[in-house]
C-alpha cells in the first residue's frame, strides 16, 4: 500500500485528483468504480472543476457505483444515485448510458451487477471507509471473497448515515445492496481516501493490523496496487 498523507482534506482531494487524473489521461476509455460520501466530494469537484477548465472529457468513461440504498426510490434526495448526479454526473459529459449504479433488493438483482462488473475491466476503484472499517456497506465480519450482496446496515453505520436523514435513524434505510470485498479486489487500482479524527481507528486497522474480516478495508493488504491518501487526523494512530 502506499500512503499519502496530506496537511487537510483539501489537499487530500487535490492528491487523489492527481491519481485519478492519471488513469483517465493514459486510457480516455477508462472504466471507473465510484464511491459516494463525505471523503470523495472534493475529489469530485476537482474532477468537475477540471472538466470545466481543462476540457478533459469523460465522453468514453463508464462507471459502476459501490453500492445503493435498498428501498429508496432513484429520485430520493439521499439515495446514491441523486448523490452522483448531484456531484458529478450532472457536470461532466459523461453518458447517462456508461453510469451504472446497483439497485434492488435481491440476490438475483445482486448477481445481476456483480455479472456486469466481471465482463469489463476496473482501472480505478476509488473508495471511501466507514468507521468501523467498512468498504462499500461490507461490514465487519463479511468474507473477502464475497461479491455483489444484500447486506443488513450495523447500527452503527445506521447512527454514521443518520447525518444524511436530519439524525434520526429511523428515517435511515435498514438494508443496502453492495459490491462485495471480492468484487473491490478485480479493480486493477485502488484508491481510498479518508479524512477526520473518527476514521483514526479504522484506517490503522486497515494499514497496520491483521489482515481480518472484523476490519473489511484490511482486505486492501492483500491487493497490490492501493493508494490511500489521507489528512493528518485519519492518518493520528499511524505507527509509521
Ligand atoms: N456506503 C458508504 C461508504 O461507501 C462510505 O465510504 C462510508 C463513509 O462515508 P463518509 O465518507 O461520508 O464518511 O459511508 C457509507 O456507509
Amino acid at each position: 500500500m502506499r500512503v499519502i498523507v496530506c496537511k487537510d482534506y483539501n489537499e487530500m482531494s487535490e492528491k487523489a485528483f492527481e491519481v485519478m487524473k492519471d488513469v483517465i489521461t493514459k486510457n480516455p476509455k477508462a472504466v471507473l468504480g465510484l464511491a459516494t460520501g463525505s471523503s470523495p466530494e472534493g475529489l469530485y469537484k476537482c474532477m468537475v472543476r477540471d472538466h470545466e477548465e481543462n476540457g478533459t472529457s469523460y465522453q468514453d468513461i463508464t462507471t459502476y457505483n459501490l453500492d445503493e440504498y435498498v428501498g429508496l426510490p432513484k429520485n430520493h434526495p439521499e439515495s446514491y444515485y441523486t448523490f452522483m448526479h448531484k456531484n458529478l454526473f450532472d457536470h461532466i459529459d459523461i453518458k447517462e448510458e456508461n453510469t451504472h449504479l446497483p439497485s434492488g433488493s435481491t440476490q438475483e438483482e445482486a448477481d445481476t451487477y456483480e455479472k456486469q462488473w466481471d465482463a469489463v475491466t476496473c482501472d480505478l476503484q476509488l473508495l471511501g471507509i466507514g468507521r468501523n472499517g467498512h468498504i462499500g456497506f461490507n461490514e465487519p465480519g463479511t468474507p473477502f471473497a464475497q461479491t455483489t450482496h444484500i447486506v443488513d446496515l450495523t447500527p452503527s453505520t445506521i447512527e454514521a448515515n443518520s447525518r444524511f436523514f436530519d439524525h434520526d435513524i429511523n428515517k435511515v434505510p435498514k438494508q443496502a445492496i453492495s459490491m462485495g470485498i471480492g468484487s473491490i479486489l478485480k479493480a486493477k487500482k485502488i484508491l481510498l481516501v479518508a479524512s477526520g479524527a473518527e476514521k483514526a481507528d479504522a484506517v490503522k486497522a486497515m494499514i497496520e493490523g491483521p489482515a481480518t474480516e472484523s476490519c473489511p478495508a484490511s482486505a486492501l493488504q492483500k491487493h497490490d496496487d492501493v493508494v490511500v491518501v489521507l489528512d493528518q487526523a485519519a492518518a493520528a494512530g499511524l505507527d509509521r
